[in-house]
This record gives structure tokens, C-alpha cells and sequence, in this order.
């Protein structure tokens, strides 16, 4: 039976982390690496044998990561690079940094945040969630073009969300950044629903390039991670913690998705994955269909162009062609 979205996937054969292919020979970069779907993401990289650079905002929170992962795969490659999402700046010098080492096969656009309460900007000016979720992303996938163009096979993966089809199903052009009438959910929301189009809109353009680089994306369900309670700033209520149990699972099958995505040999440009329940909320992976507002090509490519111009990172100068 199909769930809110279309499932394409009810007549394959359950996956799971047996079929990561092996990671041996490629360097993965995972934003958000020190907690939740991020750290078992990197997990299961590393036990596949890839090289992982882990990010987090904290030398303390990124070396505990790392520290955690080698207690369960002694022999991984794992390594721990500070990141700000919400900082251009930061993402400007990591860029630079990883893509000096050379060579970058996978990123995994993992990081973000969930329903801050109070309207938030980041340093850059943009409103938290969706510099967060969004234009930090954006900048980070363009800035380590040139890295992972070295690849024979580059893959870019986007952490969205079911909330991409929920709040108000549509970018808001005439005032993005919510500097008036903040609604935390909706923000939440539009920045899920960004970050397909910047999925769709990667794929497009680098084909349209003559580079092509496999970009996809991943819904988790509903993961009992940190997400629910950071950004909402607040416990949750004895109603909300007798109900996740039912509704929820733990933060390792909320990764199946994202690693499928990440890693699966047959995944096509443009896939989706999430949990295969009715309303896509927990159990194993399946490719689903992207949701109708994710669909707007028109809406993708003028996101696309005003992130390149609030970003002021385009493209065109990272792949060194026209898109
Ligand atoms: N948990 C769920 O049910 C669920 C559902 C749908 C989508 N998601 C998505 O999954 C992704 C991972 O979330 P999670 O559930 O593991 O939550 P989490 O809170 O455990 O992980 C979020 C990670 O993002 C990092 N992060 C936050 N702000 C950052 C910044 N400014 N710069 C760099 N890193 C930053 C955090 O440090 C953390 O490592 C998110 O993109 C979230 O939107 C989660």
C-alpha cells in the first residue's frame, strides 16, 4: 500500500546495512557526524571500510564522535573537521580544507535543525532553519565541486523530510529569510522543501554540464534523535514520549534511508528513500516518489539562482563551465 507519497519501491526485496556495497577506496564527507542519522551514517561508512570525515560545530562534540565510532570499528578511517552550517565563513574554510586533500566520492548533507522557536539569523543574515538546512548546504555542495569532481563516481546525498510536503508546500520568494510573520514549523518545512530542489536542481544542472554528479535525497521518519528537542527548547510532554515508541524508531533505522541513498549501486539521479510504512514514519528503506512541491522545475531553478546570489557562490565557478 502506498503512504502520502507513491511508493516505488513494495515489490523489492527489503534492504538493509548487509547491502552497502564496499566503501573501500572512498573518502565521504557527513555534515552533522557527532549525533543521531549523521553518526550512524558515518558509522556504517566506516564499517564498510570508507574514509569518513565527520563534521560537528565543537572540537569536543567531533573528537567524542570519532572516539565513539573507532570503539565500534577499531580499524576505521574516520576523521573530525569543524563546521558551521550557519556560518558561510566556516563553510568557505572547511571547503577549502577538505578539497585540498584532494579527492571527495560522497557528501552527505546531513546537518540541521528543527523548529527553533524564536526567529534566529545566522551570521550571514539568513533565518536559522533555512541557512541552516538550506543555504549552508547549498554553498558547502558548490564549494567541494572541484573535490569531488575528481571522482569517477560523485554522489551528493540530501537529508529532507517528510516535512517537505507538509507547512505551507511552497518556497515563500517574497520573503524567504520569515523577517516577518516567523512561524518555527512552516521555516522547518520550506527549508525541507529547499533542500529537494537543491537535490533536483544539482542533478539537473551538472548533466546539463556534461558532469554529472548523482544526487539524491533521503527522508528518515520519524528518528528518535536530538532533533525534536533542540530546536523546540523544551522536554517532551509525557503525551509526545509515551506516543514516539509507537510511531518512532531509534536513530539507526532512521540512517537506512540516507545509506541506501548514499551508497546503493542501482540508486538513479533524482531517487528518494524513506522508511516503508503508510505514512513513511519507521521501518526499512524504500524508494519513494519526491512530493508535488518538490516537482516545481520552475520553483527549483529560481531557488537555485537566489541562493546563488544571497550565497554568492555560483556554480558556474566551481565547475568552471556553464551550467
Ligand atoms: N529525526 C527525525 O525524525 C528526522 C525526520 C526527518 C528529517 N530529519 C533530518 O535528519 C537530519 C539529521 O537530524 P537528526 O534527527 O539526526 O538530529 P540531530 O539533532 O541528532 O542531528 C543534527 C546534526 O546537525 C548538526 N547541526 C545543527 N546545526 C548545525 C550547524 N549550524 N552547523 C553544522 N552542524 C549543525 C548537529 O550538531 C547534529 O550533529 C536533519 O537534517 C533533519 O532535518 C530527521
Amino acid at each position: 500500500m502506498a503512504g502520502y507519497f507513491e511508493s516505488e519501491g513494495d515489490c523489492m526485496a527489503k534492504w538493509s546495512v548487509k547491502d552497502i556495497p564496499s566503501q573501500v577506496g572512498t573518502v565521504a564527507v557527513v555534515t552533522g557526524a557527532n549525533s543521531g542519522i549523521g553518526w550512524n551514517t558515518a558509522l556504517e561508512l566506516a564499517q564498510a571500510g570508507g574514509e569518513v570525515v565527520m563534521t560537528a560545530r565543537t572540537a569536543a562534540k567531533g573528537q567524542d564522535a570519532v572516539e565513539r565510532v573507532r570503539r565500534e570499528v577499531p580499524q576505521a578511517k574516520v576523521r573530525y573537521e569543524q563546521l558551521d552550517l550557519a556560518s558561510l565563513r566556516s563553510v568557505r574554510e572547511f571547503a577549502k580544507r577538505v578539497s585540498s586533500g584532494g579527492r571527495l566520492d560522497l557528501l552527505v548533507n546531513n546537518a540541521g535543525v528543527m523548529r527553533i522557536p524564536v526567529r534566529q539569523e545566522t551570521e550571514d543574515g539568513f533565518e536559522m532553519q533555512m541557512g541552516t538546512n538550506f543555504m549552508g548546504p547549498f554553498a558547502l555542495t558548490l564549494l567541494l565541486m572541484p573535490a569531488l569532481l575528481k571522482s569517477d563516481a560523485p554522489r551528493v546525498t540530501t537529508v529532507s523530510s517528510g516535512a517537505a510536503d507538509m507547512g505551507l508546500k511552497r518556497i515563500r520568494f517574497e520573503d524567504m529569510q520569515w523577517k516577518q510573520g516567523y512561524k518555527p514549523w512552516n521555516a522547518y518545512c520550506q527549508s525541507k522543501l529547499a533542500d529537494l530542489m537543491l537535490m533536483t536542481e544539482l542533478g539537473r544542472r551538472s548533466e546539463a554540464a556534461g558532469k554529472r554528479v548523482l544526487s539524491n535525497a533521503a527522508h528518515p521518519g520519524f528518528a528518535r534523535t536530538n532533533l525534536q528537542t533542540s530546536g523546540v527548547g523544551r522536554e517532551l510532554t509525557p503525551v509526545e514520549s509515551f506516543l514516539m515508541p509507537f510511531m518512532s524508531h531509534d536513530a539507526a533505522h532512521g540512517a537506512l534511508p540516507t545509506l541506501q541513498a548514499a551508497t546503493d549501486k542501482n540508486a538513479a539521479q533524482g531517487s528518494y528513500y524513506a522508511p516503508e510504512d503508510f505514512f513513511h514514519l519507521k521501518g526499512d528503506p524504500v524508494l519513494i516518489g519526491l512530493p508535488k512541491p518538490a516537482r516545481d522545475g520552475g520553483a527549483a531553478r529560481r531557488l537555485w539562482d537566489a541562493a546563488e546570489e544571497m550565497t554568492g557562490v555560483r556554480l558556474v565557478d566551481t565547475m568552471l563551465v556553464t551550467a
